[in-house]
């Protein structure tokens, strides 16, 4: 951890505030991982009162009498439906969405919606509970326990330590032929995932009735939140999932983190079928704020815990993650307190999230960095000005005795969310040439907003 902590800024890169942004996560990723008893808001909280110094933090987190007391603590605020709040309220205002929207824009609060109905309004989610026939959820539930038994947790390398995931989980993909290619071609973290599955098949019937549901969800969406007509760059084929990841939470402690999904190979505004079985958890969603101020990162860290709401994810209920979602907002299960066990599962949740990846983003059709690993898409969150905006970036930082090297460059799309002609850069050729020109130009193009 000391290499991280005391790790020397590089040059400025054009993708230095993206480094930036992302040290925050990396802290508390760490920090997680070394007290994953706590909630992520706490931990932040913590480690704004040590000036961002994970070290410090984690070390008063061993010895709780050198805690520095947090200047603003989070607030937890419990609204079991907007909709009786709006009702109820005996204020001027004549709208209750604006009603609705105060409340929401509260710093620092947690929010707890149950109803359908306000989730999909506040929050980039459709949620269906009861959804598939109590007995065939019941039989999956009980199918990946017994799978969970086999799961690993995963690891990555942060700097020099290595970070594991509170949790356990197992990927699925639909044939032989895609699980060889996960195996070989796909990098995740910097690594190649060893231990790939094929769906069962009742992983495959279920599929088919999430792919169903999600579908008509999408176009509800289009039809209620976008006016209309589908997001610039999301795909406007069906959504057809082919693989899954099945995650396992072994009690009220096992969690995962404040994250965005990669879009590395489901591409620009994918969406995302996540069914849950099991012990009842809180999915915690917290909007991305833009902020124009790369000297003060832990400041626009506590800004972007602002508002957090927690929506509760019972047995057998799909949760759709739509094309809002994953490029404006940041989603985490946060251990709890106590849950309530349930009658097959005792103290564990199973959650499968069903994805479809995209051909388009197979690594044979990305852009490779110098250093030979496949580079890895993230959306532009730090800066206003490159709201919207997706890039490409070395992920050998990842990889055990490799060094991240400074490769970074925006990606382009259609509307739809493909590759633009003369993007794709699977195939060779004058790459390195390509690749410096664009660094070049990109790092003009940044120094002219900055
Ligand atoms: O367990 C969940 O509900 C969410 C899991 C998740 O965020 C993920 O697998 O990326
Ligand atoms: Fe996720």
């Amino acid at each position: 951890m000391d290499a991280f902590v005391t790790r020397k800024k590089r040059n400025s890169t054009p993708c230095d505030s993206i480094a930036q942004e992302e040290s925050t996560e990396i802290k508390l990723a760490i920090l997680s991982s070394l007290h994953p008893h706590l909630e992520q808001d706490t931990l932040l909280d913590i480690l704004l009162a040590h000036d961002g110094n994970v070290e410090a933090t984690s070390q008063a987190l061993r010895t709780p009498r050198l805690l520095k007391k947090p200047g603003a603590r989070s607030a937890v605020a419990s609204q079991a439906s907007l909709r009786s709040f709006a009702v109820g309220s005996g204020s001027s205002d004549p709208s209750p969405a604006s009603k609705r929207a105060k409340i929401l824009s509260r710093k620092g609060a947690t929010l707890h919606l149950y109803d359908p109905q306000d989730i999909s309004e506040h929050t980039p989610c459709t949620i269906i509970h009861n959804f598939l026939p109590a007995g065939e959820a019941n039989s999956l539930l009980l199918e990946l326990l017994d799978e969970a038994k086999s799961f690993g947790k995963t690891t990555f390398k942060l700097f020099d330590t290595v970070v594991s995931s509170p949790h356990t989980s197992g990927f699925y993909v639909g044939s032989y032929h895609e699980l060889q290619e996960q195996k070989h071609e796909y990098v995740y973290n910097g690594s190649r995932m060893t231990d790939v599955r094929t769906l069962t098949p009742q992983l495959e019937h279920v599929k088919m009735q999430v792919q169903e549901a999600v579908n008509r969800e999408i176009q509800e969406r289009i039809r209620t939140h976008y006016g209309g007509k589908k997001l610039k760059y999301q795909s406007p084929a069906p959504w057809s999932p082919n693989a899954a990841f099945v995650n396992c939470y072994n009690g009220p402690q096992e969690s995962v983190g404040w994250h965005s999904d990669q879009l590395t190979y489901l591409g620009p505004r994918p969406v995302i079928g996540s069914l849950s079985l099991g012990v009842a958890r809180e999915f915690r969603v917290r909007r991305i704020l833009p902020s124009d101020d790369t000297t003060t990162t832990t400041i626009n860290a506590a800004a972007d815990a602002a508002g957090q709401i927690a929506l509760h994810l019972p047995h057998n209920s799909l949760l759709v993650m739509h094309a809002d979602m994953q490029e404006e907002w940041k989603h985490s299960v946060s251990p709890a307190q106590a849950i309530d066990p349930h009658p097959l599962a005792g103290n564990r949740r199973i959650n499968i999230t069903y994805r479809h990846y995209r051909a388009g983003f197979h690594p044979r059709n990305t852009p490779r960095c110098p250093c030979g690993v496949p580079a890895v898409l993230r959306a532009a969150t730090r800066k206003r000005e490159n709201w919207g905006r997706y890039f490409w970036m070395c992920h050998a930082g990842n990889v055990p005795g490799k060094e991240a090297c400074a490769f970074f460059r925006w990606a382009e799309f259609d509307e739809d969310g493909d590759f633009v002609a003369g993007e794709q850069d699977g195939g060779g050729g004058n790459k390195q040439e390509k690749e410096t020109r664009w660094e070049g130009e990109e790092q003009k193009e940044q120094e002219k907003g900055d």
